[in-house]
């Protein structure tokens, strides 16, 4: 039997998931006034399915771009592979394997699905213009190899037969389906998702589950994903993060959080005192 380390523990579906990958430790946001995040505290851990869910306004996309960089907050810190991380551009956080899909998709509308998803690829692209020039070899041969890393993921995520299409001609579904492509084309360390099944009808809801579930699955990457509807999250992650108007209220597997009082207020909109 292989041993688990110690620091690393077997889900009930034998997925195995590692030590913390990031932390984030008493973040607090404001915009001028309005608390966006007060002192949330909570872990990622490696090859988890992590949630954050809350009602309207409860910080959620806040937190999202806290992660990515996008925001940085006025207090605490965010703590990745073992570092506490410096204040970064989000292009420098991207660098350092977090990518992430948004909730208006962000897609090169003109272009064919096969080269927004190899976008995805560019931090792998090592060779640079000079390096292109006098090692045709080595730039194509990393080209080469891109492009079946790329072809592996179209596979996939069963989007061959579209891979020619240009992705502003796409019905919803699928150009979601495309980004999610084109952010696991980077083979990130942390994949955010930013409701990723936003505007979905119930059949497209239940395809996105099952290709996070198998992404997490075949190529073992970490996901923290923002979810404004509960009922989605809860089949499909290991722990949630409850937030309500900036703050945490929960936090645990989606059993501990469903039958968490203070979560449940929040759904039915208890009033606050
Ligand atoms: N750029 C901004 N400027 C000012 N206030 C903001 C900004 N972004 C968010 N807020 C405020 O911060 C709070 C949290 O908003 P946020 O969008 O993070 O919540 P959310 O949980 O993602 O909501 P939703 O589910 O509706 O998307 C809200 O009161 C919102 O009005």
């Amino acid at each position: 039997m292989t041993q688990v380390p110690a620091d690393s523990y077997v889900t009930e579906d034998g997925r195995t998931i590692g030590p913390t990958v990031m932390e984030m430790k008493n973040i607090t946001l404001r915009f001028g006034g309005v608390k966006a995040i007060t002192d949330i505290s909570f872990d990622i851990r490696e090859g988890e399915i992590r949630a954050i869910i809350g009602p309207n306004g409860a910080g959620k996309s806040s937190m999202l771009n806290v992660i990515s960089g996008f925001y940085v907050p006025q207090e605490g810190e965010v703590w990745y592979k073992g570092a506490k991380r410096p204040a970064m551009k989000p292009y420098q956080v991207a660098q350092q394997g977090i990518a992430r899909t948004f909730q208006n998709i962000a897609l090169f509308e003109g272009m064919s699905v096969l080269d927004n998803v190899m976008t995805g690829r560019l931090r792998q692209m090592n060779a640079n213009l000079i390096q292109q020039a006098l090692w045709k070899g080595r730039a194509e041969k990393e080209e080469v190899e891109n492009r079946a890393f790329v072809e592996k993921i179209i596979d996939f995520l069963e989007i061959q037969h579209i891979r020619k299409t240009p992705v502003g001609r796409l019905p919803y579904g699928l150009k979601k389906r495309v980004e999610l492509a084109r952010a696991l084309a980077a083979e990130p360390s942390i994949l955010l998702l930013d409701e990723p099944m936003a505007g979905m009808n119930v059949e497209e809801k239940e395809d996105m589950s099952r290709f996070i579930l198998d992404m997490n699955d075949e190529f073992g990457t970490t996901i923290a994903l923002i979810e404004h509807d509960m009922g989605v999250v809860m089949d499909l992650s290991d722990r949630v993060v409850v937030m309500d108007y900036g703050k945490k209220i929960g936090d645990g597997t989606p059993d501990e959080v469903r039958n968490n009082q203070d979560v449940i207020d929040a759904y039915l909109g208890v009033a606050h005192d």
